[in-house]
């Protein structure tokens, strides 16, 4: 099995999970992962997620050029956006998740998670007395406007983790699939958490 049809595999496997825990509902969501070469394996665009095969994942290179004439993911741009960032990143994974948005209804600008637990799930994070930011862009149908505004974000903070697209879903990522797999699961049941406490406090 080559790099790409491995990678391909996970990516499909991926969808499945996120299908089955409600979190790329219809046709939402998109996934990626990075070869060694620096191209790039994606999912196509408009996929049903959950039920994805491999011929639905593509290779585009780094500037996002198809490299077998089908089309990408439409907001492949924010993918890319993440690779150029972050070296160590070799998976970015997009949910259309519940909770992602509800907390893009109830908090404006930015969700701040901390004394959770399980901030120890993402890269890096050590305690729970970690102030996890993750930034709340409002939503845009223009994606390279919405990447430069995630990038002057990242210019600016210089660490990013995940970030909302408001009333839309999220994005993670990792040095794997596996690890962007675990860096959803936790992101999604933190924000469920702070969406269960506002409501509890409201
Ligand atoms: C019905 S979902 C609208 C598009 C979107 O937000 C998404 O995540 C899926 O787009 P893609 O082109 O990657 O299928
Ligand atoms: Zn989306």
């Amino acid at each position: 099995m080559s790099d790409f049809d491995t990678l391909a595999a996970e990516l499909v496997e991926a969808g499945r999970e996120l299908y089955r825990r409600g979190w790329v509902p219809a046709t939402s969501g998109n996934f990626s992962a990075r070869l060694d070469d620096g191209t790039i394996a994606i999912t196509a665009s408009g996929r049903h997620k959950g039920r994805l095969t491999a011929g639905d994942i593509l290779r585009i290179d780094a500037e996002g050029r198809s490299l077998d004439g089908r089309r990408p993911s439409a907001e492949t741009g924010l993918h890319l956006g993440i690779y150029r960032r972050f070296p160590q990143v070799r998976a970015v994974l997009h949910p259309h998740s519940p909770a992602a948005v509800l907390a893009s209804r109830l908090f404006k600008g930015e969700l701040v998670l901390e004394d959770h637990e399980l901030l120890k799930a993402l890269d890096g994070i050590d305690t729970h007395a970690h102030r996890l930011v993750v930034p709340i862009f409002a939503n845009d149908q223009d994606i390279p406007r919405l990447a430069r505004k995630v990038d002057q974000w990242i210019e600016r903070h210089r660490r990013l983790h995940a970030y909302i697209i408001a009333g839309h879903g999220f994005y993670a990522w990792g040095g794997s699939v596996a690890a962007a797999l675990t860096a959803v699961e936790a992101l999604e049941f933190m924000f469920d958490c702070e969406v269960r406490l506002y409501g509890v406090r409201s």
